[in-house]
């Protein structure tokens, strides 16, 4: 090969590597890029280990015997997979029904101001966000309502990426993100005109104690949703397969076991709430929810070269390809989940404080 040649077969080599990780990297258009992947708080020649500590805490989830110890791994956990929830998914980290149509943003946004309506809030009210992720519901609902929105995470690089996206999106007037835990919260008690939570609460231990938490910092006569993960009446224990698919959700979803839909108003009327109005938004005619994570596999497995060649060359932490592989297949136990129908995302549960404590 004469130097014109090797030098042509190089550029196009560097070129090509250039495309695939810049150019093909950014799954979605304004989330992170591959060349920034991170390990959150966590530095990077720790980021392998981490992965190993939370791997062999939540493996068998059902059998986790501390449950004080669970927002510590949860935090883990969002150390390892918030840059990665942001490049290959954008700044929501939640599911949505399929809305035919409508781009993957606009089903997202449709999901969230949903929740603020079902709050009935004014602008200039204030709102709280239990467990807010990197904010992407916080600005759609503080710019759909008007109303001041609160967030509370356990995880401090979420805190920071969230009050970046703030500033940028103009909205940081209207938007606070404070580091804490639900499952006790630095507020007064009766502080907020409402409450949300998106997806988060399946993170604790005992749903009593985030909901009683939520109870006590909103006003009397105030309203609260959440959009619960839950298993369905479809759910049989004594079912090999469906033990495998719930199981498979809880590891690589960071959760303490997943909780029956019956669970849920059982639990909120025990810390006081009335409940308004339940539903599992993703029954039909509801499109599904899981089409999003199927049509994505293609992209996963260009991801998961990008990854692959990062970590080799030392940009991307060195574990970044384990927590990338166990999202691969817990992409793949939440489609299950969905297709059979014993596992939903979006049991929503509407509830109000009663003006008058009951005797
Ligand atoms: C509510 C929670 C998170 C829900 C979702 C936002 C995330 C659940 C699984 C995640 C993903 C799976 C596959 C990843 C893929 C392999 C990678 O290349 C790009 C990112 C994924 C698509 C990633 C994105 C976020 C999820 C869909 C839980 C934690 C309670
Ligand atoms: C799947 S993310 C959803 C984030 C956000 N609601 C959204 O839809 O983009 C779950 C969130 O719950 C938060 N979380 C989990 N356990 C928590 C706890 N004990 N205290 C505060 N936040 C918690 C996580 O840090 C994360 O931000």
């Amino acid at each position: 090969m004469d130097s014109v040649a090797l030098y042509c077969t190089a550029a196009l080599v560097a070129g090509g590597i250039y495309w695939f990780v810049c150019v093909l990297g950014p799954a979605e258009r304004k989330g992170k890029r591959a060349l920034d992947l991170s390990g959150g708080s966590i530095s990077a020649e720790n980021v392998k280990d981490n992965y190993n500590q939370y791997w062999s805490f939540f493996r068998k989830p059902k059998e986790i015997e501390t449950a004080e110890k669970v927002p510590d791994f949860v935090d883990t956990f969002y150390n390892l997979v918030t840059d990665i929830y942001e490049w290959g998914w954008g700044q929501s980290f939640h599911f949505s029904p399929s809305l035919p149509g409508k781009s993957h943003k606009d089903q997202t946004r449709i999901h969230e101001e949903m929740a603020v309506d079902l709050l009935k809030v004014k602008p200039g009210q204030k709102i709280l966000d239990a467990g807010c992720g990197v904010g992407g519901p916080m600005r759609a609902i503080a710019a759909h309502s008007k109303a001041h929105v609160t967030g509370i995470t356990i995880n401090d690089y979420q805190v920071k990426r969230a009050k970046l996206h703030n500033k940028k999106a103009g909205l940081d007037s209207l938007c606070d993100v404070v580091c804490g835990n639900f499952l006790q919260m630095p507020f007064d008690e009766n502080t907020f005109d409402g409450a949300y939570s998106i997806e988060a609460t399946c993170h604790a231990p005992k749903l009593e104690e985030v909901y009683a938490e939520i109870f006590r910092v909103i006003k009397p006569g105030s309203m609260y949703v959440s959009y619960e993960w839950v298993t369905t009446d479809k759910y049989r224990d004594e079912d090999e397969e469906h033990v495998e698919v719930i199981q498979g959700i809880e590891r690589g979803d960071a959760l303490p076991g997943l909780r029956r839909y019956s669970d849920i108003a059982e639990t909120a009327r025990k810390v006081g709430f009335e409940i308004v109005q339940e539903k599992d938004l993703a029954k039909p005619p509801a499109k599904p929810w899981w089409s999003r994570l199927k049509m994505g596999r293609l992209a996963y497995w260009r991801n998961h070269v990008v990854v692959v060649i990062l970590s080799a060359i030392g940009i991307a932490p060195k574990g970044t390809v384990d927590v990338h592989e166990m999202l691969f297949k817990t992409a793949d136990y939440l489609t299950r989940g969905g297709e059979t129908g014993i596992f939903t995302p979006m049991h929503m549960i509407l509830c109000r404080k009663p003006e008058k404590a009951s005797e």
